[in-house]
């Protein structure tokens, strides 16, 4: 591990993990004011490793979303820090924050976020095309045939089924190699077998390629396939299981439940 102080940090220097991809310190996310504030987030501090496959849970409202946006720099916290490598994206204005996202972030949605007039491909490459940039073809290939769409490269996403669609979105957010890919309810519109090839492909890209991964799910299923899962309630991290499986995450969601 080496370490290198964050420049320009007020507080003083913070020493960066070089092992940590992304990380926050006292983040917080409240929305409206007096009364009706509701903190979103109320205070997360996490480390979450490079190249690790992170899976975020907690009840609706636990702050899930918000966490996840604002760690892909969607969403400006209203306190503490984010800092992806030694980058602090809350110190970014919002030409450098859009850069950011386009060149070091990838994003996986529920609902997929294809371009219906492009075909697979275009939508593949759109990343890059946007950015003026050219695919690395071995890289391209390489993404294509793990995500297994070979053959429906000039499809529309309406001529593909939603598992499709979901790797075709897969295979987009990791064309730029991006320093993390933060994928929100990735399998919540998909059937299990379709969501089963699309975890595969995550975990595959965390295996092989050494790619950072962070999850929100509400299923034990899907968070048996990362590394760690960090729980959330009322806005904080409550708990966290490492090398997770099915059974052992819904064990810990009855003991959060029943200590709510
Ligand atoms: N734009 C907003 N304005 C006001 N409150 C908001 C806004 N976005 C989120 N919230 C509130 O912040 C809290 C956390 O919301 P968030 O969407 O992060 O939860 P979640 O854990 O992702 O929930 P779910 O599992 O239902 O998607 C909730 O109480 C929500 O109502």
């Amino acid at each position: 591990m080496t370490a290198e102080p964050v420049p320009g940090d007020q507080a003083g220097p913070i020493l960066v993990d070089q092992a940590v991809a992304i990380r926050t310190l006292g983040l917080v996310r409240s929305y409206g004011s007096g009364e009706t504030r509701i903190d979103a987030l109320a205070g997360v501090d996490v480390e979450l490793g490079r190249g690790r496959f992170t899976a975020v849970m907690g009840p609706s409202g636990s702050g899930k979303s918000t966490l996840l946006h604002c760690l892909a720099g969607l969403d400006r916290p209203t306190g503490g820090q984010v800092l992806l490598g030694d980058t602090d994206l809350t110190r970014l204005d919002e030409r450098s924050l859009t850069h950011l996202r386009r060149d070091r972030i990838g994003f996986v949605f529920q609902a997929f976020n294809l371009v219906p007039t492009l075909t697979a491909l275009e939508n593949i490459t759109l990343p890059l095309d946007l950015a003026g940039r050219k695919p690395d073809q071995a890289w391209l290939d390489t993404v294509i045939a793990t995500v297994g769409l070979a053959d429906r490269l000039r499809h529309k996403p309406a001529e593909l089924s939603g598992g499709q669609q979901q790797r075709v979105a897969c295979a987009r957010a990791l064309v730029s190699r991006p320093d993390v890919v933060f994928a929100d309810e990735p399998t919540g519109n998909l059937d299990s077998k379709a969501s089963a090839d699309v975890l595969g492909f995550l975990h595959r890209s965390v295996r092989e390629f050494g790619q950072t991964v962070v999850m929100v799910t509400h299923d034990p299923t899907a968070a048996a396939y990362a590394d760690r899962v960090l729980f959330l309630a009322d806005g904080r991290v409550r708990s966290e299981l490492v090398d997770p499986t099915a059974e052992s995450v819904l064990e810990l969601m009855k003991q959060l439940d029943g200590t709510a």
